[in-house]
């Protein structure tokens, strides 16, 4: 499943997701994305009637060169890129002459051949353009291969799912309208991020993948408990861990109908077949869980049962009421935006040669690590200087992740929802270095002068240290998949609860009315 937004958005998304993933190694990604790229297509040539070339006047931003995405247009489009040949033209073999690369005349019939696939992406290029958000169902029945081999009870077929601004009584048009109207020289704004996001399936979920924290007993019990009922009332198909799959089969051989993953590999492919994600422990696991999604992820339902809970809004002692309404839909869910972070190294002869992105939920930290010196870092927001920020270090957050490091280090709370980077330092040594607050769109590069007395070390939500040493850089900017989360209640209602419950933010005793006043 790939979650695409329309209008403008999805253009966004997938410039994005072309110049920032595309030209490393994601190829093979490149078909997972089609019916998004199909729709993209139609809504750009509504856009700004014209061709997908378009964009190429568009990307030149960040980090990534011209030539470089321009390439990976030909890849599609055929050596010259003719004005009137489109990604639509291409992907359905209209002018299969044209193709080469990554899909060649060959392909592009078969992907012709696929009528489930042109069929939804039509229906879907026609609800993206009339709706304000929708998601995109992409696995064939067919697909799945020796895959499905390893499920020979049940059919495994992912769960299809609508998502759209949730109008508290409000049946207006207005998530229709673009995001900035010029009608008459007047500029008006739609107030999109404000709104709740509501998804409903529009196939039974059948397949759900349940992450567990290690090392809890009492995790441990509710994950034995859960699966039975999982399974005896809901029959859905169920995944876990390979560690709890051992814990669960040492206990008893009843859970033999579980799945699991072997290798890397089929943990990247899990995506296509998980219809909801349930995480019990703390929000490390919610963390931990997102993590294992290197593209598109299904829709998590995280319980808690840790210590402090921000992401986790569930009570696990309602279990079955909370899975069974969220298997009925319609949820309200928060899409969490997760940062997309390179490491180049100045060793490095191209860009092509830069390590595995990785994604963050929270936040990617560099700092000093166990060095004792001051760090040294130098930072640019979309090429332009930013600052040098000298202290103990520099945290590049989600909003999500506002409430977790960057907060101790003195950053803003932000509502999960307000799409954003926060650029917080960690300890400056400096009497005005406030933190900021960037737009979403912006990519950050932040880089280790030569002149560095120290390396320094980045993290990614506090895991997987890497040296960074003089002339390295993190490039840092909005990835394009974000964590759906599922609410208790709804976005803004989890969290102000978490706030004040998790962070008994600003609770102070109530004045008493005996004392002096004005009236
Ligand atoms: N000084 C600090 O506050 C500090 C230092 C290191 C790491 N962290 C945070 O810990 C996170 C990793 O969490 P973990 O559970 O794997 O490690 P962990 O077990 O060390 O827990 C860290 C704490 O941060 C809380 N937390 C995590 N994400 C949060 C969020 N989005 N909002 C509010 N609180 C949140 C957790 O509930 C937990 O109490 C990192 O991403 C980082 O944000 C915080
Ligand atoms: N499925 C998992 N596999 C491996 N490690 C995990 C898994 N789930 C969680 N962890 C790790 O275990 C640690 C603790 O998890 P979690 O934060 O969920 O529990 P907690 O610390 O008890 O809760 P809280 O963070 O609310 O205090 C985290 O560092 C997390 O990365």
């Amino acid at each position: 499943m790939a979650i695409a937004l329309s209008g403008n958005n999805i253009c966004e998304m997938l410039q994005s997701w072309w110049t920032q993933t595309c030209i490393y190694k994601a190829r093979g990604m490149i078909r997972l994305m089609l019916p998004c790229l199909v729709c993209w297509e139609e809504q750009n040539r509504r856009v700004s009637e014209g061709t997908g070339f378009n964009l190429l006047g568009n990307c030149n931003r960040g980090f990534v060169q011209h030539s470089a995405f321009e390439e990976i247009v030909r890849m599609f489009l055929g050596g010259s890129g003719t004005e009137g040949t489109t990604l639509m033209d291409c992907i359905t073999g209209k002018s299969p002459g044209e193709c080469n690369g990554d899909i060649d005349a060959q392909q592009a019939e078969s992907l012709t051949n696929q009528p489930m696939l042109r069929n939804e992406t039509n229906e879907q290029s026609e609800y993206c353009s009339r709706n304000g958000l929708c998601s995109h169902e992409i696995l064939h029945d067919g697909e799945t291969g020796s895959q499905a081999k390893a499920v020979p009870n049940r059919i495994m077929r992912k769960a299809s799912f609508k998502l759209s601004w949730w109008c508290k009584g409000d049946n207006s048009d207005q998530h229709k309208h673009d995001i900035v109207s010029f009608e008459r020289g007047n500029i008006t704004a739609a107030g999109r991020s404000s709104k709740q996001i509501s998804l409903k399936w529009e196939s039974k979920p059948q397949t759900v993948l349940i992450m567990t924290k290690p090392n809890s007993t009492s995790v441990r019990i509710l994950c034995a408990e859960m699966v039975r009922w999982l399974n005896d009332h809901k029959k859905l198909n169920i995944y876990v861990e390979p560690r709890v799959m051992g814990e669960l089969l040492s206990e008893s051989s009843y859970f033999n109908f579980l799945h699991t993953w072997k290798d890397e590999k089929e943990i990247m492919s899990l995506h296509t077949k998980v219809d909801l994600v349930v995480t019990l422990g703390g929000d490390g696991t919610v963390l931990w869980a997102a993590s294992m999604f290197k593209g598109p992820v299904p829709p998590i339902v995280p319980f808690s049962l840790g210590s402090l809970g921000f992401m986790t809004p569930f009570y696990s002692e309602n279990y079955r009421d909370c899975l069974d309404s969220v298997l009925r839909g319609p949820i309200s869910i928060t899409l969490r935006h997760r940062l997309q972070c390179h490491v180049i190294r100045d060793a490095a002869k191209n860009e092509y040669e830069m390590e595995e992105p990785v994604l963050v939920l929270n936040e990617v930290t560099i700092d000093r690590g166990i060095s004792s010196f001051l760090t040294n870092l130098e930072c640019y927001c979309d090429n332009s200087f930013v600052t040098c920020v000298q202290g103990d270090g520099l945290i590049l957050s989600t909003t999500s992740g506002s409430t977790a490091y960057s907060l101790a280090a003195g950053g803003s709370m932000v509502h999960p929802q307000v799409p954003g980077i926060l650029f917080t330092p960690i300890c400056p040594h400096s009497l005005s270095f406030r933190p900021l607050i960037l737009p979403e769109h912006v990519t950050i590069r932040v880089q280790v002068p030569f002149n560095s007395r120290s390396p320094a070390w980045v993290s990614f939500d506090g895991k997987d240290r890497k040296q960074l040493t003089a002339g390295d850089a993190l490039v840092c900017s909005m990835a394009p998949w974000p964590v759906p989360t599922a609410c208790q209640i709804d976005s803004t209602n989890d969290f102000l609860r978490s706030i004040h419950d998790g962070l008994h933010w600003n609770l102070r005793k109530t004045q008493s009315f005996d004392g002096p006043r004005d009236l």
